[in-house]
């Protein structure tokens, strides 16, 4: 029988090397200080929790994403860990929620959480379908939880150790009982640091056990130089297999966790793809929110302007979707009027062959456009129309059904162009593919 661990690679360790999971690092702040954690958001060189290439917004993770569709295959899960915490960047963290699911109806969405500010969007979650929480629970007694957290923000106030701990364990546990009572798989992290939490992790096993915990996941501590833990040691293979035993007895343990970066792409310990990281910088200097974007609510997701009243299609002869933009010479304008679609101007494309300029001038021919859809584009069109602020679709089928889809805001994802068409141009170098 089917589970929904089955294709999730970290709750499923048979899952870990034919399910990659790609986390969208939306959430630079944090609302706590743990003293083992120092977060980096530009770094491509280290492989830890806590460290991204960028950050992204909702809007730029979701063009990423089709990055990272397109070069990966196995994708099964989108999740959000960090580089800071989820829900101190929670209006980020919904909406970039919102945005994939609405595009992306079927894939699993998970994120990991400290937990202190989940509460309110626990009931969100469910409705979005988030399946997977990872809640990080290093201690449940409030004197050792003081010696691991410098501070705790919560509301408007920075609470020191020890009262912000209090109310910290207190809020984890409220939350893993609701994203339970949610019907919302939790694994609980604990992260393993030697001389403070060792012989306490089996009682956050049982404790985390008692309010419903699924899957418990022991993390060795990773030595940060630049944290307040910075001089302390990673704890060796033995202390690590003695603390999961121990906590084995209350929860089922996981033992392949790779202590990933907040942007990690791919399955558990696959090298970061260089092209990817190269994509996610070029969606970090995309406009965080394109003139025909406004920000999703729980209804419908990308409501917009009038601003950009047309979309443009690459036809061969006006009834389906299936140019390449390098092979049309001419795009069809179309609007919306009283529920029905109208043709209302065929545009000349600009002459091939002009290299970056043609795209320069192919984003000014679609100024009054919200959406392309084409069956094939180039990258670097691809990224100047999007930077342009035009959305781009790669899709095929009737022209009719996909603009359907594409004036609501809707998923186009069930007509996405299945095979990868290439341009047949005139030659390298003209359509920029
Ligand atoms: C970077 S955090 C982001 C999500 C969220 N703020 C949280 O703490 O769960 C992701 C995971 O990395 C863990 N982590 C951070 N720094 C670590 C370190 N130096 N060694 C081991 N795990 C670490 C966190 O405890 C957490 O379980
Ligand atoms: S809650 Fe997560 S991101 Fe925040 S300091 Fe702790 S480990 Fe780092
Ligand atoms: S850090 Fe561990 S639990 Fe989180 S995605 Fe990586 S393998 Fe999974």
């Amino acid at each position: 029988m089917s589970s929904i661990f089955d294709n999730h690679p970290c709750f499923n360790k048979a899952a870990r090397k034919t399910h990659g999971r790609v986390h969208l690092p939306v959430a630079p702040r944090c609302n706590i200080q743990c003293r083992f954690c120092d977060r980096k958001f530009d770094c491509v060189n280290e492989s830890r929790p806590g460290v991204a290439s960028g950050i992204l917004s909702p809007y730029q993770a979701l063009v990423y994403l089709d990055h990272v569709f397109a070069e990966k295959k196995n994708i099964s899960v989108v999740g959000i860990a960090g580089p800071g915490d989820p829900f101190a960047n929670a209006d980020e963290t919904m909406e970039t929620l919102r945005l994939v699911r609405q595009q992306y109806p079927d894939i699993l969405l998970c994120l990991a959480t400290n937990g202190l500010g989940i509460g309110p969007y626990i009931k969100e979650l469910a409705n979005l379908k988030v399946s997977h929480v990872t809640l990080t629970m290093n201690a449940v007694d409030p004197e050792i939880a003081s010696r691991i957290y410098a501070w705790v923000r919560h509301g408007k106030r920075v609470r020191q150790a020890m009262e912000g701990s209090e109310i910290l364990l207190e809020k984890q546990s409220e939350a893993l009982i609701q994203l339970k009572a949610h019907g919302i798989a939790v694994k609980v992290n604990s992260i393993l640091i030697p001389g403070i939490n060792e012989d306490h992790i089996p009682e956050v096993a049982r404790t985390a056990a008692s309010l419903g915990a699924d899957i418990f996941n022991c993390i060795p501590y990773y030595p940060n130089p630049g944290s307040a833990f910075g001089h302390m040691e990673e704890p060796g293979k033995d202390l690590v297999q003695r603390v999961r035993a121990a906590s084995a007895i209350h929860l089922p343990q996981m033992t392949h966790c790779t202590r990933c970066r907040a942007d990690a792409v791919g399955c558990l310990g696959e090298q970061e793809s260089p092209s990817l990281m190269a994509k996610l910088k070029a969606c970090e200097a995309m406009p965080k929110m394109p003139d025909n974007y406004r920000p999703a609510d729980e209804d419908s997701c990308r409501i917009l302007s009038p601003k950009r009243p047309f979309i443009a299609v690459g036809s061969r002869e006006g009834i389906l979707v299936n140019q390449h933009l390098g092979e049309a010479d001419t795009l069809l304008i179309f609007r919306e009027k009283d529920g029905d679609f109208e043709l209302v101007d065929t545009r000349s494309t600009p002459p091939k062959g002009g290299g970056e300029s043609r795209w320069e001038d192919m984003a000014a021919l679609l100024s009054d456009c919200r959406m392309l859809l084409v069956n094939g584009i180039g990258e670097r069109p691809k990224t100047v129309l999007l930077q342009s602020g035009v959305d781009v679709a790669e899709v095929e089928g009737l022209i009719e059904t996909a603009l359907t889809p594409a004036f609501s805001g809707a998923s186009l994802m069930h007509l996405k162009t299945r095979s990868i068409k290439a341009c047949s141009g005139a030659g390298a170098g003209v359509c920029g593919a």
